[in-house]
């Protein structure tokens, strides 16, 4: 099953990997005309009726598939307002082919005629709303032929996802749908077939630029809507509660606040004045101030919990303590993680080990990324948390799915790096769900560091990274 906002990004994944939209037209095209054949001998009529848009240019292929066919193609507008180039495209390959081409601008135009089969492909996973004119008139008068309908993708109308119409939709009696299943085809009353049009699997494991299109930022949001990130940390260390905190920011996050021990707290306020920074008694954190901490935690949406807090015993009780209280989410990252394992919580965690500390956890590696993979994966679903195992590759998996991150370079290693991914981590969790958080977090720290590679060629500091999260994020499509 994919969803259509998945699919959107798995597309553009598979753009970057090479393989064009075009071209997954083309064989989505080839693959409703087969679907054709196979419901009406040679010779029969069909009536493709296409909308403006890649659902409409998939059966604009279909026609040229179709020679053994008597096709006609209704184009529900202008050929001037076809939204995509691709399927404007082919469009103009059916005009200079001299194919039978109507234009209808006005619904009242529309003659089916008496078509054995008609194609519907006015709209797919594009739809918003109840259908406009003239595609609702084109559907009553689909629905009101003898023939056999086979919708392109989703039948015209309906929402891919809930399987619900707004108004008026397209009762098919066959779908072709591409790549996968789509949620909301299961409650039609109707032959599902998927057709494989050469997405590669690559294009769902290795997180990509598609993955940014999650974080697709509303005009009219106010501050406060994409997150407020609490950072507790601090101690032996004191940069690093600041990097993550930074990062929050530079991730998207409207506040970021930091909970350190006073000393580290007060440094912290001399050189940051984006941060809101609270302190807490003595050097490092102990069992008596979770209390205030889980006040303090309770109106954040993410708490990153971990950096630089150091691995005193009485540090990793407050750890446990905190979790065991906690049920908001948490990306926990450096000495805080040893502890996940022993807890029983109610927290949502992303958890961010490198491979010694995923081992410190009790889970196990291995040289090869795929069997590593296989290994994240289950300890992950033994932890009930989501992993993001930082490598070469890196590793995230709630259990269920995994993605594997490819971005990032070796001049990454130095010291920060991991603070600077927690924060961003953070800061993501606050407007996606854990997982894409984690996949998507791993993607922007690697872009950001390569970023900074290009720039730089050597000699990386964890704040060049940091200053490159933006660049990270950006989506050029
Ligand atoms: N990976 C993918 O996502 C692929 C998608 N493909 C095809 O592309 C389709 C999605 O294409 P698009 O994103 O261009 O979207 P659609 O072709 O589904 O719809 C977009 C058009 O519909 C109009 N529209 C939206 N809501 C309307 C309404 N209620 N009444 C009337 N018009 C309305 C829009 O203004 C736009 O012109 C898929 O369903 C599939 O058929 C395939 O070509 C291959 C790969
Ligand atoms: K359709």
């Amino acid at each position: 099953m994919i969803t259509s906002r998945r699919m959107a990004a798995v597309d553009l994944n598979a753009e970057s990997l090479g393989v064009p939209r075009k071209q997954l037209m083309e064989s989505s095209g080839n693959a409703v005309a087969r679907a054709c054949r196979d419901l009406a001998e040679p010779g029969c009529t069909v009536a493709i009726v296409a909308g403006r848009g890649n659902n409409g240019g998939d059966a604009l292929v279909t026609a040229r598939f179709l020679k053994a066919y008597d096709v006609t193609v209704h184009l529900l507008g202008r050929p001037e307002t076809i939204s995509t180039d691709i399927a404007r495209e082919n469009w103009d390959a059916l005009v200079a082919a001299e194919a039978d081409l109507r234009t209808i601008t006005d619904s009242d135009d529309l003659d089916l005629g008496d078509p054995d089969v008609v194609i519907d492909a006015m709209l797919g996973t594009g739809v918003t709303g109840a259908l406009r004119e003239p595609e609702a008139t084109a559907a009553r008068a689909i629905n009101d032929t003898d023939a056999t309908v086979l919708a392109v993708d989703v039948p015209s109308g309906v929402d891919a996802d809930t399987g619900e119409a707004e108004g008026v939709a397209v009762a098919a009696d066959h779908v072709v749908t591409f790549h996968d299943d789509k949620p909301g085809l299961d409650a039609l009353d109707c032959e599902v077939a998927v057709a494989d049009i050469g997405i590669p699997d690559a294009a769902e494991l290795f997180t990509g630029p598609g993955d940014l299109l999650a974080l697709g930022r509303d005009s009219q949001s106010h501050k406060g809507d994409h997150g407020d990130v609490l950072v507790v940390g601090g101690g032996p260390y004191t940069g690093a509660p600041a990097l993550a905190a930074q990062a929050a920011l530079r991730a998207g996050a409207d506040l970021a606040r930091v909970a350190a021990p006073e000393h580290v707290a007060r440094e912290i306020q001399g050189y940051s004045e984006n941060l809101i920074v609270s302190g807490f008694s003595g050097d490092h954190l102990t069992p008596d101030h979770v209390p205030d901490l889980l006040e303090l935690a309770a109106d954040r949406d993410v708490v990153v919990f971990g950096p630089g807090l150091g691995d005193a015993d009485a540090t990793l009780d407050a750890v446990g303590a905190f979790l065991a209280d906690f049920d908001g989410t948490a990306v926990l990252d450096a000495d805080a993680l040893q502890v996940v394992p022993e807890v029983d919580t109610d927290a949502t965690l992303i958890c961010t080990p490198h491979q010694g500390e995923l081992q410190k956890m009790g889970g196990e590696t291995a040289d090869d990324w795929n069997d590593r993979s296989d290994l994240v994966r289950d300890f992950a679903g033994e932890l009930g948390h989501v992993l993001l195992v930082k490598g070469a590759y890196d590793i995230v998996s709630d259990g269920d799915d995994v993605r594997v991150n490819r971005t990032g370079n070796p001049g990454m290693t130095v010291g920060g790096t991991g603070d600077v991914l927690a924060g961003v981590t953070g800061a993501l969790a606050c407007v996606l769900p854990p997982l894409d958080a984690a996949a998507v977090g791993a993607y922007v720290n690697g872009r950001a560091g390569d970023v900074a590679v290009e720039e730089f060629g050597g000699g990386l500091v964890a704040t060049d990274v940091l200053e490159r999260v933006p660049a990270g994020l950006e989506v050029d499509e």
